[in-house]
């Protein structure tokens, strides 16, 4: 099986190392545009390989499409990260045209692979990755989810004291500050989570987890990666192995939850043949606004990527 990853700056190069790691991939390809880059990334985690004993061969390219050809699954991280002060929306105008020509050119040479977007604003740019391969839905999805409700489980997992293995939840809605983290479909092995963590409390980690993103941003001057890697590499061994894992991914809704041609985080399947099934949950009033008001904001950049005409 082979993976590429396009895009080797901190979340494409973190994503292609955590896959060597794993260790059931024949061979993880890193490419960017800029010369050297994927070839320095990937040389630096083959020599790890002797000492984290994996097989992967991991190689590096400077936009050398050939050598991705026939890949099963595309991870795209290739785009802007936003600095303190800008939201991800603002990365819009470079991200949609660098998305597009990518999308384009793996299609170009791996005309059946599934297609993983993370680059930012991240709903529309699976939107745009969408409209550029011309594949079913199915096969083109945003990840997202997965790193905030990790971020929110590492949160509660603090304010509990126990291990963030033991926290499930499952968050939804746009990538952005109307993320919808939903409480009620939270557990910590099996116990309501509010049965251990006080209201308060539990709002005010909602609201650090609604912008987490941003957090790291005024850290760090740059986005996160170690954690977005990760979780980008979770989605594409789900699908490899045919894990049928349920997971919060960035998908495209045909009249689910009420909501009809528009990419955003809902719980699915993941599996071989990509997103497997939609899971519908019986959402409340209030999830239910909250769900539609992340829509609106959602559609909003969408109409701005369209009215761009970017992708004809
Ligand atoms: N979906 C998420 O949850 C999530 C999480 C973290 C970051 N992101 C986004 O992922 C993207 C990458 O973040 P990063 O921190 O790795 O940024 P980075 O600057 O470290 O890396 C981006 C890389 O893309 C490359 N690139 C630019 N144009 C390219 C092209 N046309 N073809 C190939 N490569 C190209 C650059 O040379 C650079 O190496 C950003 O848009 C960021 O906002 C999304
Ligand atoms: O916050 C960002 O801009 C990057 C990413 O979307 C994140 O949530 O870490």
């Amino acid at each position: 099986m082979k993976v590429t990853v396009v895009g080797a700056g901190n979340v494409g190069a973190t994503c292609a190392n955590v896959l060597a790691h794993r260790d059931f991939l024949q061979e993880v390809v890193l490419l960017d545009i800029k010369e050297g880059t994927a070839e320095g990334k990937a040389l630096d985690s083959w020599q790890q390989a002797p000492i984290d004993y994996y097989s992967t061969r991991i190689s590096g390219v400077t936009n050398d499409y050939e050598r991705t050809a026939g890949s099963d699954v595309v991870v795209i991280t290739s785009g802007l990260p936003r600095k303190p002060g800008m939201s991800r929306d603002d990365l819009i105008n470079t991200n949609a045209n660098i998305v597009k020509s990518v999308t384009e050119n793996i299609s170009q040479y791996s005309p059946d692979a599934i297609i993983i977007v993370v680059s930012n604003p991240l709903d529309v740019m699976t939107y745009c990755a969408y409209l550029t391969a011309g594949k079913d839905s199915s096969k083109v999805f945003g990840m997202a989810g997965i790193l905030d409700t990790a971020r929110y489980r590492a949160f509660l997992a603090e304010e509990i004291g126990c291990s963030p293995k033991d926290i499930q939840a499952i968050l939804m809605g746009g990538h952005g500050d109307t993320m919808v983290p939903l409480p009620r479909y939270t557990t910590v092995s099996g116990i309501p989570v509010t049965e251990l963590v006080a209201p308060d409390k539990l709002e005010a980690i909602i609201q650090r987890t609604k912008v987490g993103g941003g957090e790291i941003v005024n850290l760090l001057g740059t986005s996160a990666w170690y954690a977005p890697g990760a979780a980008a590499a979770q989605m594409v061994e789900a699908i490899l192995k045919d894990e049928k894992r349920i997971f919060p991914c960035c998908a495209w809704l045909s009249g689910q939850y009420g909501l009809k041609d528009i990419y955003l985080g809902v719980p699915v399947i993941l599996g071989k043949n990509g997103i497997e099934k939609i899971i519908e949950l019986q959402l409340n009033q209030n999830e239910t606004e909250l769900l539609k008001s992340s829509a609106d904001h959602v559609k909003e950049v969408m109409d701005v990527l369209d009215n761009m005409k970017v992708v004809a």
